[in-house]
């Protein structure tokens, strides 16, 4: 069967230090210094064209960190990720230059997604359609809000035509008005058979939309599925989760994290 993503025993891991002074000494003297974070453990599953995939789990579980795997910004420390195609990811905090202008950063983001400049001519009256900025295209970015960042990265990142779309939380800052327009173009690409994941902490929009179901709890893959039986098994955890008092979910927690898998 063709595949679009593929991930075999991935694993990322952070290094955390308790001082500021370990890292430099960890620099000159060989990686002594800290101790791993384990922010994917062993992560594998295979992704067929057109899936709709819902990565869901709760925060600080790895979502974020998967959803940089999958379109290259980071690379694994151990395992294997294979993608085939191009993904181009949509965050609220990632892929802009906050120095730059929204029009530079859409030159910038083209130019990185291997558009030639006749190319990216093209797209811009689109994504500024899209965005819906008006006259802050020409402002630095660190002087958007929040949701107007969100706005400018889904019209480059949709305007730019990946196979894989990789959308993580950015429709939680969109006001009701443009996360329609982006479920709208979301669903446009579901129907062209593109590839999309989409992390969400809202269930209600993942089931809504999506075919499958990634469920990643603290660094590892709980389940995969079909998306209602997913969705259905994490609800019933957050139940008993929330009905949990602050010490025992820490507990499950440091339980979960030092389980080898
Ligand atoms: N650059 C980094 N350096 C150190 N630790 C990191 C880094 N990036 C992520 N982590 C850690 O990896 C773990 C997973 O983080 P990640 O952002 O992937 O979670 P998430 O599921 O997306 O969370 P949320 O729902 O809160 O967005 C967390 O414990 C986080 O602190």
């Amino acid at each position: 069967m063709e595949y679009k993503v593929k991930f075999t025993n991935v694993t990322k891991k952070f290094k955390m230090y308790n001082k500021p002074t370990d890292r430099i000494k960890d620099l000159f003297f060989g990686g002594k210094s800290g101790e791993y974070h384990y922010a994917l453990r062993n992560v594998s599953f295979e992704i067929e064209k057109g899936e709709i995939v819902g990565i869901i789990g709760l925060n600080g579980s790895g979502k974020s960190t998967l959803s940089n795997l999958i379109s290259g910004v980071t690379l694994p420390n151990e395992g294997e990720t294979e993608v085939n195609g191009t993904a181009a990811l949509i965050a609220i905090a990632a892929g802009l230059d906050i120095r730059l202008t929204g029009l530079e950063n859409i030159e910038l983001k083209g130019l990185m997604m291997g558009l030639t400049k006749k190319e990216i001519k093209e797209i811009i009256p689109k994504v500024i359609e899209f965005a819906e900025i008006g006259k802050f295209m020409n402002q630095p970015v660190k002087t958007y809000s929040s949701g107007m960042k969100s706005r400018l990265g889904f019209a480059i990142s949709v305007n730019i035509d990946p196979d894989i779309l990789v959308i993580d939380e950015a429709l939680s800052v969109g006001d009701p008005t443009f996360t329609k327009r982006c479920l709208d173009k979301m669903n446009e690409f579901k129907e062209e058979g593109k590839t999309i994941f989409f992390i969400s902490h809202s269930l209600g929009q993942v089931r809504d939309f999506c075919t499958k179901g990634l469920w990643i709890h603290y660094g590892k893959v709980k389940e995969f599925g079909e998306i209602n039986d997913v969705a259905d098994h994490y609800q019933e955890f957050l139940t008993h989760y929330n009905k949990l008092t602050p010490a025992e979910r820490e507990k499950d927690r440091e339980l979960a994290l030092t389980q080898e898998s």
